[in-house]
């Protein structure tokens, strides 16, 4: 029997890819040999006991640190040696380096400021007002595909802790990132504040890839889509959630015993 054609929309679409990717400080080897593929419209997670390399791989993704060995690709483009400031605007997001939320801004006053940036509106003064209409447009836009339209006067230091993420997130969305790198995004959260982000995220995966760093496991279960392992700076197992977490050495790696 002759099996059936593939067809482009069968195939995944990876937007951003690492290939023997590597780390060393002073002679110490922190990441090694990570290969890598985060898919356009998926969650990708990257968790690991403590020490394990997800900060360095996040590191070496957005360019903090320079690799020792391996190559970065995000869509066609090699960007190995791009610098860090590039990145953002190449669409490649980490949740803390945009996002800055200013306390005393109301939640539209935040997601206005951010948008500003890209579009390099805070310092072209000259430019018509109808420039400003739709930025507030887009500003509301974003505000409810977040879920913040009732908090939108609200200044974000008496929003929930949830919320506050929530706004961090919209605010990074103001570059349309192709990636978003989050890390730990659920970290010093209550259970109803995870369900808040975990919601959040999943809505803002259908347009694009996320790549996160996660250590609340039922928050992977639930929402990602791919898990990779790390342990000692090497992928340790790499597949979906039900499939790595019956995994012996990641059981191993986890709790010190297969059972
Ligand atoms: N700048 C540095 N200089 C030397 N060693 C480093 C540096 N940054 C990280 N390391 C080492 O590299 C290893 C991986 O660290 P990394 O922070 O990437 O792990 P992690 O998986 O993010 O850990 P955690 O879950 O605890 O945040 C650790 O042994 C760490 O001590």
């Amino acid at each position: 029997m002759q099996a059936m054609p593939v067809t482009l929309q069968d195939q995944p679409r990876v937007v951003l890819s690492a290939r023997g990717l590597g780390k060393d400080f002073s002679g110490f080897t922190a990441v090694n040999s990570v290969d890598l593929d985060v898919e356009h419209a998926r969650i990708h997670a990257l968790i690991g006991p403590n020490g394990a390399g997800k900060t360095t791989v996040f590191n070496l993704l957005t360019k903090f640190l320079p690799p020792t060995r391996g190559k970065i690709m995000l869509l066609d483009q090699d960007i190995t040696n791009v610098k860090a400031d590039k990145i953002a605007r190449m669409g490649l997001v980490r949740s803390f380096q945009i996002s800055a939320v200013f306390p005393h801004l109301t939640v539209l006053e935040n997601v206005r400021v951010a948008l500003q940036r890209p579009s390099g509106l805070a310092t072209q003064f000259w430019l018509p007002l109808s420039s400003l209409d739709r930025l507030n447009g887009r500003a509301e836009e974003l505000i409810a595909d977040l879920g913040l339209t009732q908090y939108r006067d609200t200044r974000a230091t008496d929003l929930s802790y949830g919320r506050k993420r929530v706004l961090e997130i919209a605010t990074t969305l103001a570059l349309d990132p192709k990636v978003l790198l989050l890390d730990e995004p659920m970290a010093g959260m209550g259970g109803e504040d995870v369900a808040v982000v975990a919601g959040i995220i999943s809505e803002v995966a259908k347009t694009r890839a996320v790549l996160m760093v996660e250590h609340n496991l039922s928050v992977v279960a639930d929402i990602c889509h791919h898990v990779t392992v790390l342990q000692r700076g090497e992928i340790l197992a790499t597949g979906d959630y039900a499939t790595v977490s019956q995994n012996p050495a990641v059981r191993t790696a986890y709790m010190g015993t297969e059972d």
